[in-house]
């Protein structure tokens, strides 16, 4: 879709004015002033909102609030970057970082860089995978896990082979990190109807601790050099600014909070806060000290703004050394100064009594908040952050100890419970892996997915062992081996025969590197046969290599299918049509020009006879190859055969070449795309199709 037909739907739009957002870079999304509602119920906007929902469905736009697009930016995504998206679910932020990084790439090149996009929820997962398959990209794995114990699949040094290939990853690393964290969501109340009866000022806190380890783990496995943006869509600074505040706190000169004031500065935004307060069953806190003791607990001193919460951050979190990061000048976060000169909006929160000496000292106005009343549309909170160093080596392996202790199936109570634990008593480090050990046995035994999680942070924290001599824990790795419920193992395929003989049938060219690059899911006994992208490949590998401790929900483009035709087919796998823009560029074989009419004809009838084809010449050459899996290709009325040949991304369609009958394999809404918007043909109707069945029973030829 370009710029040019999204104007032209501006005319039309008239009153309803369709506009470019100024702020998004290439004109690349637009805003609607209706609300969808209106769009549903204006009649003379029927045309608009049909094509609307239709190039939604075929990939060609995602609909979406306009604030919501804003943290992507931010990241500065670049050709070949590794992009770990923690909570991506329903991913629409996902499939912007996606188009990113398709954007440069040349048509039948695949890009270098890979999307790992991450939920902790199955169906939340489900939805991820549907909503970004329209992209037909073969550089994304979709995982499912607790983002705060996302696996970072390091090799142990010496016991790995692939550590002396230093092309290959030696652990997950990522050039960008979005940590766009489940929060209140306060910033959507304009349009959420619902959270202004449940909506409380403290709603904020049950979700403070869980953003914290979420982003902390995200410091972890981001690459030094690299950035990571921090998000909510919500307006409590205990989501926001407090959160960041203790990210810089507990990663020393390690991390920088950066000044992004530079960038997409047609963005009206507002600076972060230095000073609020915190809100419990009722009652406004300045400092942590203010708190009820019998609630200490549960209001955490991270939440305060107060630079003396560095210190009572510490008594929490003294399994952290006390002289590790915090006795390092951290003259980039920590700037009295910068606040002293902020002049802090404070939107009715914090205090602005004694603000200075209850403020944070860390520039937090480097932060940025996007209210609803500066540009019409949603609330957001955005940080950035960018790593220096790596993270003290005892930091790390003591604050997942106790991000451990905080994981598995018992959310917010838990992690209050733990966290009164640690304020209480000085755990010691036998006592937090006698505490792992206990959970990671309970885990055998449960049925819970997510205790498994609760093991697979173990394993992080064994690597550190390992990497430091003991090695006692890795032997038990190959346990966790295809254990991961309720979803298939990626395996990949490498049956030469079947792949000489797709080869050899479609005439792929040697450049089209098929080695290692196809994978399948065990259960469906190779019935789908998946691309996947050399980064994505690499990542695969080393996951074998730990003992799978990735746990992957959807990975790579559909490329190939079997198929149980008796057409005498002389190969067992047909394409599959969202891998066909991949794969065309490097097909020599099994090819068909058909004129603009007989393309529309298939598109429109699925099935039409050899005899029947407006081009006596197409049916003859269709009727003489031989029966199975073809591609058939538009012909423009001026264009002769050759020229087509060089166009790398031409329209096309999978067909299946029957015994007397050309057939086509194409989904109908992609159909109804072709047909609509390629020969403006309005009739088609996808209720009236068949179901998918009959492709697939096409294919087998019983139509
Ligand atoms: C704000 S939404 C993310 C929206 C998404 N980034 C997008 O743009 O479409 C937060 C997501 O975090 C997920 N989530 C909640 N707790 C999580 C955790 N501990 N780890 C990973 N994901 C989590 C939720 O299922 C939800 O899908």
């Amino acid at each position: 879709m370009t710029s040019g037909e999204l104007w032209r739907m501006s005319d039309e739009c008239g009153e309803y004015a369709l506009s470019p957002l100024p702020w998004y870079p290439g004109n690349l999304a637009w805003h609607l002033n209706l609300s969808r509602k209106q769009l549903r119920k204006n009649p003379a906007l029927e045309s608009f909102h049909e094509f609307l929902k239709h190039e939604s469905e075929v990939g060609n736009i995602t609909r979406q609030e306009a604030v919501s697009m804003v943290p992507p930016l931010f990241l500065n995504v670049q050709a070949g970057h590794h992009i770990l998206d923690m909570c991506a679910a329903p991913g629409s932020k996902t499939f912007q970082l996606l188009e990113m990084i398709h954007q440069s790439k040349e048509p039948g090149l695949l890009p270098t860089a890979l999307v790992i996009a991450n939920d902790l929820k199955v169906q939340r997962c489900d939805v991820l995978i549907h909503n970004t398959k329209r992209m037909c990209t073969a550089n994304l794995i979709v995982t499912n896990h607790e983002a705060q114990s996302f696996p970072s699949c390091s090799l142990a040094k010496d016991d790995s082979q692939a550590y002396k290939d230093h092309c290959k990853p030696q652990r997950l690393e990522f050039d960008r990190v979005l940590c766009d964290v489940p929060c209140s969501g306060d910033g959507t109340l304009r349009k959420s109807h619902d959270l202004w009866r449940k909506w409380s000022s403290s709603m904020g806190n049950e979700f403070h601790l869980l953003q914290v380890n979420i982003a902390m783990r995200g410091i972890a496995l981001l690459k030094v050099g690299g950035r990571m943006v921090y998000s909510t869509c919500s307006m409590n600074p205990v989501e926001n600014e407090a959160v960041v505040a203790e990210l810089l706190r507990r990663s020393g000169s390690s991390v920088e909070l950066l000044d992004v004031s530079s960038e997409l500065q047609e963005l009206v935004r507002r600076p972060g806060l230095s000073t609020w307060k915190v809100n419990d069953k009722g009652s406004w806190f300045q400092t942590h000290q203010d708190v009820p003791d019998s609630r200490k607990n549960v209001i955490l001193p991270s939440m305060f703004p107060s630079s003396t919460s560095i210190h009572e951050s510490h008594t929490v979190y003294n399994s952290f050394d006390v002289n590790s990061e915090y006795n390092v000048p951290l003259s980039r976060n920590f700037n009295i100064e910068d606040t002293n000169n902020v002049n802090c909006d404070t939107g009715g929160i914090s205090s602005s009594n004694s603000a200075q000496s209850l403020g944070s000292k860390f520039p937090l106005y480097r932060c940025m908040r996007i209210v609803p009343h500066d540009q019409d549309g949603g609330a957001f909170f955005i940080a950035v952050i960018r790593k220096l160093s790596p993270l003290n080596e005892n930091q790390v392996i003591k604050v997942r100890k106790t991000e451990n202790l905080l994981s598995g199936n018992r959310t917010v109570k838990l992690q209050e419970q733990c966290q009164h634990r640690i304020v209480s008593e000085v755990l010691d480090d036998n006592k937090l892996l006698d505490e792992q050990a206990k959970l990671s046995v309970a885990n055998q035994t449960s049925k819970d997915d997510n205790l498994i999680e609760v093991k697979m942070a173990s394993d992080d924290v064994e690597y550190s062992q390992t990497e430091s001599g003991d090695r006692s824990h890795r032997t038990n790795k190959l346990d966790y081996r295809h254990k991961w419920k309720g979803i298939d193992p990626v395996l990949f395929f490498k049956d030469e025969d079947v792949i000489k003989n797709i080869v050899s049938f479609f005439g792929i060219e040697e450049s089209f590197s098929l080695e290692g690059r196809l994978v399948t899911r065990s259960t469906d006994n190779a019935r789908r046969i998946y691309y996947v992208s050399k980064a994505v490949q690499d990542v695969l590998e080393l996951n074998v290599q730990v003992g799978e401790q990735i746990k992957i929900a959807s990975l790579g483009v559909k490329m190939f299918e079997r198929h149980r035709s008796k057409d005498g087919c002389s190969c067992a796998y047909r394409l599959s049509y969202e891998g066909l823009s991949l794969l065309f560029p490097y097909m020599r074989k099994r090819i068909l020009y058909a004129s603009p009419v007989d393309f529309q004809h298939l598109v429109q009838y699925r099935t039409i006879n050899f005899a029947r084809f407006a081009d006596a010449r197409f049916g003859e050459e269709a009727a003489s190859l031989m029966p199975g899996c073809c591609v058939v290709v538009l012909r423009e009325a001026h264009q002769i055969a050759d020229s087509i040949a060089k166009d790398p991304s031409p329209i096309a369609i999978v067909c299946w070449r029957g015994k007397a009958t050309m057939n086509v394999l194409v989904s109908p809404p992609d159909r109804k795309e072709l047909l609509e918007y390629r020969f403006g043909f309005k009739a088609f109707k996808v209720e009236d199709e068949k179901s998918n069945k009959d492709i697939d029973a096409l294919a087998e030829g019983s139509l």
